[in-house]
């Protein structure tokens, strides 16, 4: 297995196409390193880290003091703390569980996200630009072990050390000296030198036990210690298949690892898959895309239990964006409703395209499943794919900037979203279609980061849990689960609460699809934040427990079983 072990963090870092002076390493935030602490609550943190935690020696970290908290930037003081950034490098303690943690979930369940937002005084835009912070639940025994960590990405080091961003990232891009320092900016764009490593979306446990972060760019998969959250190193793809992005949400299993890799030059994207235990992808197929003039953004896609569906979204990659220092109304992508939109599936096993459909057009981040639909005889007859769709509608980009997020005054400004049901017919006919597949009422017209209970991947399916809204709102701030026999939703709701996406870990052994827990971090009105344990089939709280501080909100998650 290749990974390439990151230089040490005292190594020097300079900003990839810029000349910059070389600023001592700004070690902001590593505090009480060795010291044990007595958590809030009154646990002594000494012993349950030596039985508990993997690593031993590792040092238990003090929470922020209300002081620390108060100084992540002057701008931060006043807002949610789901969008302000996270005030130290590290934490990790025992958390104190207010009712019963089922004795059958043993394992960990990590979640990625953006949860630093600035260098020095400079504050970043979008939700999608923040230096990834890793968040930690360890479960054993009824107990709770918890921890942060920022992810040690080249791009998070270099701006660290440089006191200003050094990489292209979702909406920042860095800001070049002179005439010159831009040129070379323009080339190193092209070799990708400049691109962002900022593993910021969400994190995958691989099939032979290697977790790694991810995001939109190749460059920033980066493997880590799911217990002590450490960045190992650079997860390095051994193929030669290039290119500089891929889709932020792979579909892993223990068996495979499947992605799409977008081709900006040939408009089209490569089906490839990798087997656990190497880092090579192998193509399994190509789509060109029907419309143009690029590929449709595509930040995840489904499988069924045969093929690969391909999405392609009128919200296409831009290069002339991509070029430019400022951000434009639709970042890197650029929406071209001429272009129609359509769906592809390819044959996991041959790369055969057995279905090019044209579809309404739409507007999606996340693909939660898709199945095979069969009709008396057994027969595949068509393929069906669910999304989180925005009613085909851009502006849920320009609602995640974070002046946005930290600006609600009790307008109700979230766009529309349902769940968006394709139907792609595998009889040859040219068109699909797209509707809702529960009245979008139920849950709050609000709609996304989902989840299912892994068993039923690609397969017919009957639940998933979402974000949804209880209005009014600027972002979805429930948790609901989703019945698609009964078209019926059930919420959580708790006022001026914000839930990241609900995660579902199933019983083991478990026969009902709803039979798990849904676990989700909850960032509080007050600034406070717990961890929120949700009974899958009832939905009702069964535990919850307190973080020392609030943190902000978070992306995707996985779970590491204990064996
Ligand atoms: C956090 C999240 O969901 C999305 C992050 C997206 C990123 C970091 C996108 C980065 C990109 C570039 C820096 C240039 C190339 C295009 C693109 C992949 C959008
Ligand atoms: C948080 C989000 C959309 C919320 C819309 O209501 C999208 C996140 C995308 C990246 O993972
Ligand atoms: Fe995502």
């Amino acid at each position: 297995m290749a990974f390439t072990t990151l230089p040490s963090i005292r190594n020097s870092i300079s900003c990839p196409t810029m000349l910059v002076p070389d600023m001592p390493h700004n070690n902001i935030s590593l505090r009480n390193k060795g010291f044990i602490y007595k958590g809030q609550h009154g646990i002594n943190l000494r012993d349950f880290t030596k039985a508990n935690v993997a690593s031993p020696s590792l040092p238990v970290i003090a929470p922020p003091t209300p002081e620390e908290r108060k100084e992540t930037t002057a701008d931060d003081r006043h807002h949610h703390v789901a969008w302000t950034s996270i005030p130290q490098e590290r934490w990790e303690g025992e958390l104190q569980v207010q009712g019963k943690i089922p004795l059958w979930l043993k394992g960990t369940y990590l979640r990625n996200g953006p949860g630093m937002w600035h260098i020095e005084d400079y504050n970043f835009r979008h939700l999608f630009d923040g230096y990834a912070t890793l968040v930690r639940l360890g479960f054993q025994n009824g107990r709770l072990v918890a921890g942060h960590r920022q992810i040690e990405s080249e791009a998070y080091r270099a701006a660290k050390k440089n006191k200003k961003i050094c990489y292209r990232e979702f909406s920042e891009v860095p800001k070049a000296a002179n005439f010159l320092a831009y040129v070379g900016e323009l080339a190193s764009l092209f070799s990708g030198a400049s691109l962002t490593d900022n593993a910021n979306t969400g994190v995958v446990k691989l099939g032979d036990g290697r977790v790694v972060c991810l995001t939109e760019t190749q460059k920033g998969s980066i493997v880590i210690n799911p217990e002590t959250l450490e960045t190992v190193g650079k997860f390095e793809y051994s193929d030669s298949l290039g290119g500089l992005i891929h889709s932020a949400h792979p579909i892993v299993t223990d068996n495979e690892f499947l992605t799409l890799l977008p081709d900006l030059v040939r408009a089209g994207y490569l089906v490839v898959r990798m087997e656990p235990g190497t880092n090579e992808r192998r193509v399994i197929g190509r789509v060109n895309c029907r419309g143009g003039p690029a590929p449709g953004w595509v930040h995840s896609f489904p499988v069924t239990e045969h093929y690969v569906i391909v999405p392609e979204m009128p919200l296409r990659y831009c290069a002339q964006n991509l070029l430019k220092a400022e951000p434009t109304p639709l970042y890197k992508f650029e929406w071209h409703p001429e272009s129609k939109a359509f769906m592809h599936a390819m044959c996991k096993t041959s790369g055969k395209i057995v279905a090019s459909v044209e579809v309404p057009l739409f507007v999606t981040f996340h693909f939660i499943n898709a199945y095979e639909e069969q009709d008396e005889d057994g027969r595949v007859t068509a393929i069906i794919a669910d999304c989180c769709e925005h009613n085909s509608d851009t502006t849920i980009l320009d609602r995640l900037r974070l002046q946005n997020l930290r600006s609600f005054n009790g307008e109700d400004v979230l766009p529309d979203a349902r769940v968006g049901r394709f139907r792609i017919p595998l009889d040859g006919s040219p068109y699909g279609t797209l509707e809702a597949a529960l009245e979008p009422n139920e849950h709050g017209r609000g709609m996304d980061m989902c989840s299912i209970n892994p068993n039923y991947l690609g397969k017919k399916y009957r639940y998933a849990y979402a974000c949804g809204a209880q209005r009014p709102c600027n972002f979805p701030n429930t948790l609901t689960k989703l019945d698609f026999e009964l078209k019926k939703a059930k919420n959580w709701h708790e006022e001026g609460a914000v839930p990241s996406e609900p995660f579902f870990v199933a019983r083991p052994g478990a026969t009902e699809e709803d039979d798990g827990v849904v676990i989700s971090i909850v960032s509080e009105k007050n600034g406070e934040g717990f961890a929120l344990v949700l009974d899958g089939s009832t939905f009702e709280e069964i535990a919850r427990a307190k973080f020392p501080y609030g943190l902000p909100y978070g992306l995707h998650g996985c779970w590491v079983p204990k064996e």
